[in-house]
Parts: structure tokens; C-alpha cells; sequence
């Protein structure tokens, strides 16, 4: 098995759903809750393996790609259906029971996907008590969804209490499964269920989206509440120890986008170079590839010096004139290939040489495709003698600066971090801020946005042009 760490996606491989009738019916996973997670975790770059007990393919519940359970919407449930057949490792997944234990220090987190079969299987695993167990020793997150929610059954019982006992969890809520064609033939409502087994149990409004956060633990009622489950448990993911230590995800995409941009560089130019952890794969890239190129001007003093240390030739902008290319990171990249900058404190003058270049080719993993600027918190780059002036104009226009401690930038200047500001029109807050006195330039980039944006994904690199 590939050695990357990865996220572990537990489907149930139960095919039929014992009623408290006797009676059975067609079971699986709920193609939403897979679908779902599935497409955000793979944008964020994660990379994402398949796991049911014996290794079984699991079934997808018939009932999750009926129209009529999708609100008669067809091309929804055409479009689920489409979406789960290109998720080719449901056909070969792992076996749970078969993990080794390098298996588990590899994986970083394990997602669960809710359908009614894990009502069957996962609720009672001795996999699963092992899989969930190891998770919490080593403090990897655990996302359970929906009906989901029942593996954590497998963790209790006997002398060896469950670790999740007290924990705030929520499942498929007994008021939704009462509405549902199965009420009151279910073999037993999960809700009651973990209620008995001393868990914590918070349910929303019916088909409502709703989110429980414990320790290691982060739960979702039902498929509405998927997308901002699997938002939380990448959060979650991101800030674990395993995660620090072993950050090669990122880092791997990150360098698949520096690589690809070199592409872009012929022997004879001068070539403008950002600043930061993804740029600095572009300079050790350019270092190996020794293209004969005029020279490189740096967007900081670190950048002089890493560009430097590959004995490579740097120029001062004031000699060179226009550039014809120019390469560069970003902490956020919206769909019109405007961007947020500076995190590292390098945002004025990578927004000169970027100014200067004809062609601005913008390197990032796909973390910081963003479907609108304003997350990040945005950098202002201010005269220290301006510090507390400007941080009251920025109040007024809607935000909350906070010092970047112990940062001076390259130009002798103090950076601002801004939350809560409007970024809807991200040309005119780029004005606005730009126009207090004091201000030295912040980092939106939508005056000189990017040209090309190279993502680095787990599926390749994703090339935009403007
Ligand atoms: O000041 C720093 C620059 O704007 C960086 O390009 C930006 O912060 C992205 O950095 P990284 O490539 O380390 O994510």
C-alpha cells in the first residue's frame, strides 16, 4: 500500500437491512453522504482510501438515488449516480479486519459515511472498535455521518468501556427516521440507541443541517449536514500532530505546482519570483533545471537569498525594465483569479514585480481554490508611525486588525491582519485600504490578478488560464 498518508472512508458492506418485522430490504451507503464528502476532500487534496469489513464492495442503498427521496429532483439523483461510479476504489476496497499497523500510523483521519447498512455491520465490527480506538490514541479525527453514527456502537460495550462515552454526538434523528417508509420498522433507533450507551446525543430540525463537535469526534445528523461536516473534519485534519508531522500532502501538491509552472520558462527571460513555501519548490525546481535564463528578480530579501544559494543570477527590478514572466504563491484564489497574498509579509513588493511582469503564473495547492476571497486573513502592509491610525480606518470599513507580533517587513513596515472584512468586491476594498494614509499596499490582488493559475491537486495539476 502506497505509504502517503491518507483519509480512511469507511462504508459498510452490509446488503440487506433486518426489520424488527422480520422482513429485509436492500441495503448500503446513502450516495450523497459518500458523493458529498468524497468531491470535498479530493479538491482539498487529500488523498482517499476505501475500507469495508472483508474487504466486500459495498452496495449503494437504491433508495438514495430514487428521485422521489431526492425531492423528485432526477438530475440530482442522475448526477449521484454518475458521481459514485467514478469513485473507482469502491471497487476494490481495503479489508478493515486486514489493516496493519503501519496502515493505521498512516492513515490521518477517518471519515463515515452514513446509508443503513452500518445499522447492520459497522455497529458491531471488532474492526472498527480497533480502527476507532487506535484514532483516539493517536488523536486522529474521526467524522461520523447520519446513520454513520452507529460504528461508534462498536467501541462499547463489555468491561472495556467505550472512549466516546459522554461525548456530543448527533445521528439520523428518531423524528426523521419516523418519517421515513420504515417508521416503525427499524431494527432499532440509533438515537435511543447511543442515548443507552452513554453518549451525548444533540439532534436538530428534521433534514436541517446539523453538527456535533466532541474531542476526536465530529458528527453530522443527515446528507444535508455532510458539506459542512466534511468542511469541519478538514479543519480538524489539518490541525492534528499527525498532520504537522507528516505534512507531505500539501507540501507534495505544492511542488507538483512549482514544477509545473517552469513550463512557462524560456532560456533568454527575465523571471520574476514570489515568496514562500510553495514558491520556494519553484526556485529549487528552477535550481535543478538550470534554464539559461537572463536572471531572476527576487520579491524579497528571502527569496534574493534562496535564488542565491542555487547560484542563480538576481537582478534588480530597476534594471531590468518589464518582465516577462512572474511566479508566485497566494493563500487564497477565487474562480476570477483574484487572490489574497502576504501571508508570508511579502505582499508589496511581490504586488510590484507582479505590476511589472506581463504574465502573472500563480502556484498553489488546491487548498486555496476558493470559491470567494476572505477566509484568510488579510495582510496590510502600514507605516509603524500610521499602526494605530490605520487600524481604526480599518474598524470602520468593517474589520478587526490584529498586530502581526514581531514582523518586520522587508521595507521596515508592520503587517495588519484583517478578519471580517466584505470581500464580495474585492477591487474595491483593494482601493479603499490602499486609499488610508499610512498604508503601504495590502494583500488582495485584483488589480493585478493572475494570468494562470496552477493548482496542485491529488488529481494532477489543474491549469486555469484568465
Ligand atoms: O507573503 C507571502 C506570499 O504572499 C506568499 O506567496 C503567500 O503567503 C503564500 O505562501 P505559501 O506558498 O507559503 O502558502
Amino acid at each position: 500500500m502506497n505509504t502517503q498518508p491518507f483519509v480512511l472512508i469507511l462504508l459498510s458492506a452490509a446488503q440487506r437491512l433486518r426489520l424488527n418485522d422480520g422482513t429485509e430490504v436492500t441495503t448500503g451507503f446513502w450516495a450523497e453522504e459518500l458523493v458529498v464528502p468524497w468531491q470535498i476532500l479530493r479538491k482539498a487534496g487529500w488523498r482517499l482510501q476505501v475500507v469495508t469489513p472483508g474487504g466486500v464492495p459495498p452496495l449503494i442503498d437504491p433508495e438514495s438515488l430514487d428521485p422521489s427521496t431526492l425531492g423528485g429532483d432526477h438530475s440530482r439523483a442522475a448526477y449521484l449516480c454518475d458521481a459514485v461510479r467514478q469513485i473507482t476504489g469502491l471497487r476494490t476496497p481495503l479489508d478493515l479486519d486486514a489493516l496493519t499497523g503501519k496502515d493505521l500510523d498512516t492513515l490521518i483521519g477517518v471519515f463515515i459515511p452514513g446509508g443503513n447498512g452500518p445499522l447492520m455491520d459497522l455497529c458491531q465490527a471488532p474492526g472498527v472498535d480497533r480502527l476507532l480506538r487506535h484514532c483516539v490514541a493517536a488523536a486522529k479525527p474521526i467524522a461520523t455521518l447520519c446513520h454513520g453514527t452507529a460504528a461508534l456502537l462498536a467501541t462499547g460495550g463489555g468491561a472495556d468501556r467505550s472512549p466516546f462515552c459522554g461525548q456530543r454526538v448527533t445521528c439520523f434523528s428518531a423524528a426523521e427516521e419516523s418519517a421515513t417508509p420504515l417508521a416503525g420498522r427499524w431494527p432499532y433507533t440509533l438515537e435511543k440507541r447511543l442515548r443507552q450507551e452513554g453518549f451525548r446525543v444533540s439532534t436538530g430540525a428534521p433534514w436541517q443541517s446539523h453538527i456535533a463537535t466532541d474531542n476526536f469526534i465530529l458528527s453530522g445528523q443527515n446528507p444535508a449536514s455532510a458539506a459542512t461536516l466534511t468542511h469541519v473534519f478538514i479543519e480538524r485534519l489539518t490541525s492534528t500532530p499527525t498532520y504537522k508531522g507528516n505534512n507531505m500532502n500539501a507540501d507534495a501538491l505544492k511542488k507538483m505546482a512549482a514544477e509545473a509552472a517552469l513550463r512557462y520558462i524560456q532560456p533568454g527571460m527575465v523571471v520574476g519570483v514570489g515568496t514562500g513555501s510553495t514558491t520556494n519548490f519553484f526556485i529549487a525546481a528552477l535550481g535543478a533545471a538550470k534554464i539559461h535564463v537572463d536572471g531572476y528578480v527576487a520579491s524579497s530579501i528571502a527569496t534574493e537569498n534562496r535564488l542565491k544559494a542555487q547560484g542563480l543570477n538576481v537582478l534588480d527590478l530597476n534594471a531590468t525594465g518589464d518582465i516577462p514572466v512572474y511566479v508566485d504563491g497566494a493563500d487564497e484564489a477565487d474562480p476570477h483569479f483574484r487572490l489574497i497574498k502576504g501571508g508570508g509579509g511579502a505582499l508589496t513588493r511581490e504586488k510590484i514585480v507582479a505590476s511589472a511582469a506581463r504574465l502573472f503564473i500563480c502556484i498553489a495547492d488546491v487548498s486555496k481554490d476558493k470559491p470567494m476571497l476572505g477566509k484568510f486573513p488579510l495582510p496590510v502592509e502600514v507605516i509603524p508611525f500610521a499602526r494605530s491610525f490605520v487600524a481604526r480606518q480599518l474598524v470602520k470599513l468593517g474589520g478587526s486588525p490584529t498586530l502581526r507580533n514581531g514582523v518586520t517587513t522587508d521595507n521596515g513596515n508592520v503587517i495588519l491582519d484583517v478578519t471580517g472584512l466584505d470581500l464580495s468586491d474585492p477591487l474595491r476594498m483593494e482601493e479603499s485600504i490602499n486609499a488610508i494614509p499610512g498604508v503601504l499596499d495590502n494583500g488582495i490582488f485584483a488589480h493585478r490578478r493572475a494570468d494562470v493559475m496552477l493548482f496542485g491537486s491529488a488529481d494532477g495539476v489543474i491549469e486555469r488560464k484568465a
